[in-house]
């Protein structure tokens, strides 16, 4: 009983998190590994994508952290990654990524979403 609640509110932490992170990062990709070292072919194509765009963006290795790499799929109500969110809201996994980016996509998208470097 106890261990159950104390599961929940587990869960509900981290879901939170998670929301947080998705709420504060304009362009967040939930990957395997980072985009200089990526531990799976899926999302070093999707990070490949996304830096070709060569707009900064922001990453979570679900990896190092298996707490998110449980919860994200209930929230996203997407199995896999990588996942891809803009502005709040899920783009999509390795497939919609690398199409998005053949047909010239995915870089207005991430343009219009990232916020300029602030000047120095
Ligand atoms: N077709 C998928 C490929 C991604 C995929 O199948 N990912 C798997 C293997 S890396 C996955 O994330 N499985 C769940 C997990 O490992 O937590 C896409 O477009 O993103
Ligand atoms: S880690 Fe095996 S397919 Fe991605």
């Amino acid at each position: 009983m106890e261990d159950n609640q104390h599961t929940a509110q587990t869960e509900q932490s981290v879901q939170d998190r998670i929301r947080q992170q998705i709420a504060e990062n304009p362009v967040l990709l939930y990957m395997k590994g980072s985009p200089k070292l990526p531990s799976c072919g899926f999302s070093a194509q999707a990070s490949q994508a996304l830096m070709g765009c060569g707009k900064p963006f922001a990453y979570v290795d679900v990896l190092q952290n298996p707490d998110i790499r449980a919860e994200l799929p209930k929230i996203a109500n997407w199995p896999t990654f990588p996942q891809l969110w803009v502005n709040g809201e899920l783009v999509g996994g390795c497939d919609i990524i690398l199409e998005m980016f053949q047909q010239g996509e995915l870089q207005p998208l991430v343009e219009a979403a990232a916020p300029e470097q602030p000047e120095q």
